[in-house]
């Protein structure tokens, strides 16, 4: 199994400049090896933990026009609602990076401004599939699953990573690639999120989390004391928890050690 690994950062301006350091490396080595590297973005307060990548030297050496990115989870609503995590992401993020227009994959905005989870759902998923056959994504060898090269990813204090949340069948869905969500606890209820076995299956997962409101959550997971969404995460190559000192604080002290 991947192993999962943890960095502890003191501060959450620590733990942007590790995470700009973590994802520059791969973004050199994924496209130094594909000549693309493909990128999962999830909502909350991730986007603003990557202003460090926006700050030279990465700026200038990131090999953004190879760049692709796609969403872990997306609330169902129009591009420009301030619920969106695509509108998120491009005002914080996409719009001062010159990644092309077309390599920016986000729900299907009609589907998404009509409120229609469900279809939504089915439409990203082709979306997946497309970019599978213009051999963009890459696919797990023997699953079939699509590969993403990195997420980065959030956990919400009751333990939910993308829009799979604990008490929610979705957790559960092992054949489809994204499916949807009408009554999620977090707001807004209506969401479309990868299913478990395609956020496992991504070569790098990354879950940043920080402040106190997380600590019971994170400790469930890492300690396995509780099953938790977030307690699930995997990697085909590694899994690396940023943390800061207040989302690290309940783990118990074995955790600490490997980790300080
Ligand atoms: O749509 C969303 O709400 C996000 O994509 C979600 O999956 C997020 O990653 C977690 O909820 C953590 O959010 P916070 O970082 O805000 O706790």
């Amino acid at each position: 199994m991947a192993p999962v690994k943890s960095r502890l950062c003191k501060t959450k301006k620590e733990m942007a400049v590790e995470l700009a350091e973590y994802t520059a490396d791969l973004s050199s080595k994924f496209c130094k090896e594909r000549d693309k590297f493909t990128v999962v973005l999830s909502g909350g307060d991730l986007i603003s933990w990557l202003w460090k990548l926006l700050e030279p030297p990465y700026i200038d050496s990131i090999e953004w026009s190879k760049w692709h990115i796609f969403w872990v989870d997306e609330r169902v609503c129009g591009w420009d609602d301030a619920d969106s995590n695509y509108k998120l992401a491009h005002d914080g993020f996409l719009s001062k990076v010159p990644i092309p227009a077309e390599n920016i994959n986000a729900i299907d905005k009609g589907l998404g401004a009509e409120g229609n989870a469900e279809l939504a759902a089915e439409r990203y998923e082709e979306c997946l599939k497309d970019k599978v056959n213009q051999n963009i994504i890459r696919t797990h060898k023997s699953s079939g699953f699509p590969q993403f090269d990195l997420q980065l990813l959030g956990m919400g204090p009751d333990g939910h990573m993308a829009s799979l949340f604990p008490g929610h069948d979705q957790i559960n869905e092992k054949k489809k690639w994204v499916t949807s969500i009408t009554d999620s606890p977090k707001p807004p209820p209506k969401r479309i999120t990868f299913t478990l076995p395609v956020i496992n299956y991504a070569s790098y997962n990354v879950m940043a989390v920080c402040d106190i409101e997380q600590a019971d959550s994170v400790a469930a997971a890492l300690n396995h004391t509780k099953d938790v969404p977030a307690g699930r995460l995997i990697a085909d190559v590694e899994v690396v928890w940023f943390l800061d000192q207040a989302a690290a604080s309940k783990l118990h002290h074995g955790w600490w050690c490997s980790i300080l």
